[in-house]
């Protein structure tokens, strides 16, 4: 059962933990973009077969096919095999603390990317009288691409008519070692208050959850010139050729954005340079599941050509997700959020997370990563919010609040987010975002001034759940309190049906929860499928420990929620955004030298969302508690 805790807050009901796989049954309907996408029901144990197909394949080693494709080497060159035993050597040191890489870190622009506004930030003064400059030092997050980098730098031939600068096969660059595999994480969401309002410029209310992605970024000998996606959980395994890409059209003047500028509409004509890239990807997949892939490596593509450049490093981006696929859990903002922080560090346009790091000075880099995220969900949902990448990024609780879509988001964020009891529950009922937001906007033209009242309606049950919350005596365990709270959660669910992104699998759910008589259900995300919170009644006012309905009435509800197929979720609320692990190493009671090295072969191997946790989980390993290695950026 899900059991959703707060901040501080301990679990207090019964864990199911779901299998992995939660991804699979997703589907979703009528994209509202030719490359967003959906795979219908009905192909859904395909899916499933075709995703243990694809995952057999990459631990097989082998590659894909179309013509732009490249494949990967199976067998290492000698090249290949010095570099990697390099780049191991050169992660555990940096594990143990053994190496000084520090001094490479200040080569910075090689990328293409404008330095100016990093070269502003100041430096900081520490207690011990050093001093660092943010940007480059740290905590080594922005080093080990570079040696990489300086080597692709030098070698430049001149550009081909296209823009492209070819590389003469076999040519071997510099002798710098390879940059060390590192990790990004960052986690879904849930929104307690507001969805569809905030699409309109009204307020929501959300919250990270412990569910995360995890993207590993490993870097290839500099004489391979490609790019690859390894993305098992949407079956989905593409090389690009880097020098083939289309640079000129994503660098011309006109068209090239900083890194910290802020996109708030995706280039047509940048869209339409990249098609021809992404026809290719996953062309012999069926049409829906080609959806999913194509929304999920458009979006890659599009932050790999504004953020990158021809010179950018051959890599692998290896992405696993415990976040069940199009289930309202902000998976494709997560997924957004790792590739953005990832792009980012590689373009050296990021300050690692650091000790001692300054408030806004980690507000300035998570505002980066967020701005980019959100061109990636421009990428998959057509026109979001921005309120799920603004919490995978950040973490913790926000009130998030979008009136003018030219300009940056308002951001309260909620420290003092209370420990509620909610309780999380997946229809499987696959669902598009995209389809659902559509939904809205066709009611909006057809009945304007109803529509307007519901979403006016939506914006004052948000208000008053923050007035509430945000007042000095809200107490969770409070019975008048939390019954006020879940007759807005409830009010809440009743206009997201009248606006028409409910499901009849979401009603049945909520038919089940209020029949078990435990508290208050709406559904949580885009609707039309997906997820549904409810917040628990407490059975007295008194302490948190009795606080909870009997367990004998959560193991009736359970029985028969499972019985509709629904999926039950173990997770907790309002954790970290984003994080790094650089290098990929972690300590795991490994007796590796300096730990164990977290290599592509070891990710993809892990079996489902436990086996991710337990190899790479920022909480996770022996002891079950943080994993210290993993650091973010914590404004
Ligand atoms: N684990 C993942 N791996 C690769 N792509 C993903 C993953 N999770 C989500 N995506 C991308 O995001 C899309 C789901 O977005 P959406 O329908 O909004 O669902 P959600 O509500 O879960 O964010 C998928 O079609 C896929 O392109
Ligand atoms: C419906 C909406 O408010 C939330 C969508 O969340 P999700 O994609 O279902 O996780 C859309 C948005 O805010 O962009």
């Amino acid at each position: 059962m899900l059991f959703l805790r707060t901040p501080l807050g301990e679990e207090r009901i019964f864990a199911l933990q779901p299998p992995f796989g939660g991804a699979w049954n997703r589907m979703h309907a009528e994209p509202e973009q030719p490359w967003a996408s959906p795979v219908p029901a009905q192909n859904l144990g395909k899916f499933r077969k075709d995703k243990d197909r694809v995952a057999q394949k990459e631990r097989d080693g082998r590659q894909q096919r179309d013509g732009t494709s490249l494949s990967q080497p199976s067998t290492p060159t000698p090249d290949d095999a010095t570099d990697a035993a390099t780049a191991k050597i050169s992660a555990v040191m940096m594990a143990s603390g053994t190496s000084d890489l520090r001094s490479n870190a200040a080569t910075v622009g090689s990328n293409g990317l404008e330095m100016e506004e990093e070269m502003k930030l100041p430096d900081r003064q520490h207690s011990n009288g050093t001093v660092t400059t943010p940007a480059y030092r740290g905590n080594d997050m922005s080093v080990e691409a570079n040696s990489a980098h300086k080597g692709a730098d030098h070698d430049v031939p001149e550009t081909t008519p296209n823009g492209a600068r070819p590389q003469p096969p076999g040519t071997r660059k510099g002798s710098s070692p390879l940059a060390p595999a590192f990790m990004v994480s960052a986690p879904g969401k849930v929104i307690v208050f507001g969805e569809h309002a905030v699409v309109h410029g009204k307020a929501a209310m959300a919250a990270a959850i412990s569910l995360r992605s995890y993207l590993l970024v490993t870097t290839l000998s500099k004489s391979q010139r490609t790019v690859t996606l390894r993305f098992p959980d949407i079956s989905l395994s593409h090389t690009w050729n880097i020098d083939i890409l289309p640079w000129a059209a994503f660098h011309s003047p006109s068209k090239k954005r900083k890194y910290y500028d802020l996109v708030t509409a995706l280039d047509p004509e940048l869209v339409e340079a990249m098609q021809p890239h992404l026809t290719a990807v996953s062309s012999d997949a069926p049409p829906a599941e080609q959806k999913i892939q194509h929304a999920a490596a458009a979006a890659f593509l599009y932050l790999f050509l504004s953020l990158g450049s021809q010179q950018s490093p051959p890599c692998v981006y290896t992405l696993r997700s415990t976040i069940p696929i199009g289930a309202g859990l902000g998976s494709s903002a997560s997924t957004c959020v790792c590739i953005s922080a990832a792009l980012l560090l590689q373009s050296h346009a990021l300050a690692g997370p650091h000790q001692d790091q300054l408030s806004e000075e980690a507000e300035k880099q998570l505002e980066r990563i967020n701005r980019w995220a959100f061109v990636g969900e421009l990428l998959i949902h057509g026109n979001p919010s921005g309120v799920d990448n603004t919490v995978a990024s950040g973490g913790k609780a926000v009130l998030f609040k979008r009136a003018d879509y030219n300009k940056p988001p308002s951001v309260a964020r909620l420290g003092d987010f209370p420990e509620l009891p909610l309780l999380l529950v997946d229809t499987r009922q696959a669902k598009s975002t995209a389809a659902e937001v559509a939904k809205v906007a066709h009611l909006r033209t057809t009945h304007p001034a109803v529509a307007g009242h519901i979403l006016d309606a939506i914006d004052k049950v948000t208000e008053s759940a923050h007035a509430l919350i945000a007042s000095a005596d809200f107490d969770s365990n409070n019975l008048a309190a939390l019954q006020h709270l879940g007759e807005l959660v409830a009010l809440n669910h009743g206009l997201l049906f009248s606006l028409g992104v409910s499901h009849p699998k979401l009603e049945k759910l909520r038919g089940l929860v209020d029949d078990a008589d435990v508290g208050w259900t709406k559904l949580t995300g885009a609707g039309g499928g997906g997820c549904a919170i409810t917040l628990l009644r407490p059975t007295t006012t008194s302490s948190s420990s009795s606080s909870s309905p009997s367990p004998s009435k959560f193991q009736t509800l359970q029985t028969r929620l499972e019985a509709e197929g629904f999926e039950i979720y173990t997770t907790t609320l309002g954790g970290d955004g984003v994080g790094v692990l650089m290098p990929a190493v972690l300590t795991n009671g490994s007796a590796e030298v300096g730990g164990e090295v977290i290599d592509q072969d070891k990710f993809l191997r892990a079996e489902g969302r436990e086996g991710v946790e337990s190899l790479v989980g920022v909480v996770g390993g022996g002891a079950g508690g943080e994993r210290g290695e993993w650091r973010f950026w914590r404004p």
